[in-house]
């Protein structure tokens, strides 16, 4: 337990601390695949359009991206951060210049729920403007566009396709969204998204970086649902939103779980609102069957309450911290 401090009036840890934790056991497998497709592809795509989860703008991109589809070295490329409506964007500028320094130039903000909204308007002027400002290679004659969509599972790829075809054809649905991490499985399906210009988009699966850097980036990942929480545990998924929403002072919390105060300890906050709400489960011991607090329904009612956006609108990676990577860059 590391040494508390007070922060917002609460008496808490100053850091996330988890002791053996195997971060390799939470990768999913069965990646590999999608990126071996997405690189065979590459020849007949104009613009690579990446999307990411803007509550964690800098955390859990896939290093992989770049070295096997090159992204703006190879093909124009745009970093879509998508989810706003759940995202702190307060210091967006701040995002916007830390990927600046790291030569990422193209940032759009979206929110693929509204197909009307700001940033999806504004993506296929940016795509037109993008290609037609470079080197087509073998696609100089085209007259169609072509992008491929690529991100981690969860992020809402197949979202943005279908904002993109509702916007420019008006058409409904045309690729399966789901909330679980990993629903696009198959090969990479073509889809018009817009008449004029003619653009077409490629969707493909999730792939997430096969390798996990620390602890924290596994949370933040398995919190906004790009690895399946069974995979984390939903226990040590609560303790770190706590941790998360302590560390800035949100303590909306309280009210949505019905608690009588703020904590830091998860095991507290748990029992509490699995007592208040009466969340129970009865199990079997030594002393016969007992009910008692359901704190693995607690953690997973805490959890949805943060997905859904209960909490006010987050970001789970702190802005000093992408300035200090920066710094070490
Ligand atoms: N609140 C909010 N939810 C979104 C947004 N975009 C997508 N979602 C939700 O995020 C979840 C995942 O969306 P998908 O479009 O299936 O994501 P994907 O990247 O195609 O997922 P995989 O196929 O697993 O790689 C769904 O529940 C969507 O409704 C957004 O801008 N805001």
């Amino acid at each position: 337990m590391a040494v508390p401090v007070v922060r917002h009036g609460l008496r808490m840890r100053k850091f996330f601390n988890i002791k053996n934790q195997d971060v390799a056991q939470w990768f999913p497998g069965h990646m590999a695949k999608g990126l071996n497709q997405m690189q065979r592809k590459l020849k007949s795509v104009d613009c690579i359009i990446e999307v990411h989860d803007a509550r964690i703008p800098v955390s859990g991109r896939n290093s992989l991206f770049e070295k096997r589809l090159g992204l703006s070295s190879l093909k124009p490329h745009i970093l879509i951060l998508n989810k706003i409506d759940l995202a702190d964007l307060r210091h967006r500028n701040k995002i916007e210049s830390y990927y600046e320094s790291q030569g990422v130039k193209n940032i759009i903000f979206a929110n693929c729920k509204k197909p009307d909204s700001r940033g999806i308007k504004s993506i296929i002027p940016t795509v037109s403007e993008l290609v037609q400002n470079a080197e087509r290679f073998n696609r100089s004659e085209e007259k169609e566009y072509q992008m491929m969509v690529i991100g981690i599972p969860n992020v809402g790829k197949s979202s943005l396709i279908n904002a993109l075809r509702a916007k420019h054809t008006r058409k409904s649905k045309a690729t399966q969204v789901g909330g679980l991490p990993g629903i696009t499985r198959s090969v990479l399906e073509r889809i018009k998204v817009c008449h004029h210009p003619k653009v077409y988009l490629l969707d493909t699966p999730g792939v997430l970086s096969p390798r996990i850097p620390d602890v924290e980036t596994g949370l933040k990942l398995a919190l906004v649902a790009t690895i399946k929480d069974h995979l984390v545990g939903e226990d040590i998924m609560a303790d770190y939103l706590l941790y998360r929403l302590n560390s800035q002072g949100n303590h909306s919390y309280v009210s949505y779980l019905g608690i009588d105060e703020p904590t830091d300890t998860i095991q507290q906050l748990l029992v509490s609102a699995a007592i208040k709400n009466n969340w129970m489960v009865k199990i079997r011991d030594h002393r016969g069957i007992q009910t008692v607090p359901n704190i693995m329904l607690s953690a997973t009612k805490f959890i949805k309450g943060f997905r859904t956006g209960q909490f006010g609108t987050l970001l789970l990676d702190d802005t000093p911290l992408m300035l200090e990577k920066e710094r070490n860059n």
